[in-house]
């Protein structure tokens, strides 16, 4: 099987795995090919467009229609620029710290924080809901940036489990401090809308660093903000 990259440019790839999470632990990066980066955006959208063309050809739709001529195209930027935009680190958010002039030393949580990923087994979303936590030391986070962090990994194709530690992992790096807590719920449409056909459960993960690990008290005080 031709598992090239399909367009001349990717010759220039390197052999090595590409720079994306090399600072999260080996078996949790996204695995990528070598070549992941041989393609600038307007070639990665120009290529997908055409397999993508191919596809709709493949089940029989009439490129000719109006209304279906452009989707080739509209799923290409979709996929680069909004859907997989996490797979790029030139997207990867740069978490600003302040100090903790306020000496404030509870548990901070950034709840319901939107989370749209994509289901890598089947290409399809999984839509849901993040929780995180953390306990401040001598520095606080801007807190948007926890929710950025939660969208750079979500915007890849994903399973649950990985997605949920990648985000506890960079966040316990970026805050220095191990005390983080990630939760995520969130429905697979891939459950809910083929395979099983089961459009009632959902998926609960969850990470606890350092003191929450330990802390059975903290924890629990966790899931109750955040009314589980
Ligand atoms: N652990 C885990 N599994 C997932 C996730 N998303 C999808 N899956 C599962 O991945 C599995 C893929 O199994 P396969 O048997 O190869 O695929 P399939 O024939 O489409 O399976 P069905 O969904 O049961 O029809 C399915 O059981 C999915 O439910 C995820 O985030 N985490
Ligand atoms: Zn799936």
């Amino acid at each position: 099987m031709d598992n090239s990259v399909p367009a001349a440019s990717a010759a220039n790839g390197a052999t090595a795995r590409p720079a994306i999470d090399t600072h999260l632990p080996a078996d949790l990066r996204t695995p990528l090919r070598p070549d992941a980066f041989a393609l600038s955006d307007d070639e990665k959208i120009a290529a997908i467009a055409a397999h993508f063309r191919e596809i709709m050809l493949v089940l029989g739709l009439d490129l000719n229609d109006d209304s279906l001529s452009g989707t080739p195209k509209r799923v290409a930027k979709m996929y680069v620029q909004e859907w997989f935009k996490g797979l790029d680190p030139k997207h990867r958010p740069d978490v600003r710290l302040f100090e903790n002039r306020y000496q404030y030393h509870n548990m901070l949580v950034e709840r319901d924080i939107t989370l749209f990923s994509c289901c890598e087994h089947h290409f399809v979303p999984i839509i849901g809901k993040a929780h995180v936590a953390y306990l401040p030391g001598e520095h606080v986070v801007g807190l948007s940036k926890l929710n950025r962090v939660v969208q750079y990994f979500a915007r890849r194709p994903q399973v649950q489990e990985r997605l949920n530690r990648q985000i506890a992992e960079e966040l316990k790096n970026a805050l220095n401090t191990e005390d983080v807590a990630v939760l995520i719920e969130a429905d697979h449409l891939c459950v809910m809308s083929r395979g099983v056909n089961d459009t009632n459960s959902s998926t609960i993960t969850a990470e606890y660093g350092g003191a929450f690990g330990r802390d059975e008290a903290l924890r629990r005080e966790f899931l109750r903000l955040i009314g589980k």
